[in-house]
């Protein structure tokens, strides 16, 4: 039976230190075939090559992936310095518009690391370059050097709304991640519910207010291990139910039920 189809948003790299090209994570289709019980589809982040129309047609679902390069800080008025680091913006190009009508149409889509960062300034919201500079914040970036079990490793909690969809989707109201993110959010856009923070009061996860469909994103990676990871896995399983939704000609708002609490 045909499943439902979910674009993954890659990002240019060069392989073999020489060769361009559109890179997906296999983490990612992995987690979207395996997990989210769709069909992977990389899709060039480019506008050029696959225009905003395309993907919305093609996909009942997007996948707004992480990614090195950061938004262009004049998306939302400000000025580049050398802590934005390297750009894509053939990427803001495609991802900008695409998530905006994406929440339009209650078409689903679920934002990771640089994909949460997009869905919030797609918004009208904001970022800061790098929160560890910021008084009383941690440092969420990546190891630099190690594995990447040690890179990918459950560096802190984050706590959401007490019977928050969040806390309902994950059947309670803290959960561990990873982090390998330097930018994070100073103001959140329109309808930008923050329901998710770390410790040091980072935003950690968001979804739309009102949104007619699934309109999620963390800061995260749950791409990580996402088919034996408890947070990871119900976060695709419900990204792709909302696809298979879609797909049927459903939409489906974030609003998980309770999570059935194991049986003492
Ligand atoms: N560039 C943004 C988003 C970080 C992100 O998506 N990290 C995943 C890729 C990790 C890597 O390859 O560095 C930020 O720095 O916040």
């Amino acid at each position: 039976m045909a499943r439902p189809v979910i674009g993954i948003i890659c990002n240019r790299s060069l392989l073999n230190d020489q060769y361009p090209v559109h890179a997906g994570g296999t983490m990612n289709t992995e987690a979207i075939a395996r997990v989210a019980g769709a069909g992977a589809v990389l899709l060039p982040a480019d506008p050029d090559i696959i225009g905003v129309e395309d993907v919305l047609r093609l996909c009942d679902g997007v996948l707004f992936t992480g990614g090195r390069p950061n938004v262009h800080p004049e998306e939302y008025g400000q000025e580049a310095t050398e802590a934005h680091g390297d750009f894509d913006r053939a990427r803001d190009r495609l991802t900008l518009p695409l998530i905006r009508e994406m929440v339009a149409r209650g078409q689903p889509f679920l934002g990771i690391c640089r994909g949460f960062q997009e869905v919030n300034v797609a918004m009208g919201g904001a970022l800061h370059p790098e929160i560890r500079d910021l008084p009383g914040k941690m440092n969420h970036r990546m190891p630099p050097d190690g594995t990447l079990e040690e890179k990918f490793a459950l560096r802190h909690p984050v706590s959401f709304t007490e019977n928050g969809p969040f806390a309902r989707l994950f059947g309670g109201a803290e959960v561990m991640t990873n982090t390998l993110h330097g930018q994070g959010i100073t103001e959140p856009g329109a309808r930008v519910v923050i329901d998710g923070y770390a410790p040091d009061g980072t935003p950690e996860a968001i979804y739309i207010e009102e949104a007619p469909g699934f309109a999620v994103a963390v800061q995260w990676h749950p791409e990580w291990n996402a088919e034996a990871d408890p947070v990871s896995r119900p976060l695709f399983t419900a990204f792709g139910q909302a696809a298979a939704a879609w797909a049927e000609g459903r939409k489906t708002p974030f609003s998980p039920q309770p999570a059935k609490l194991a049986k003492a």
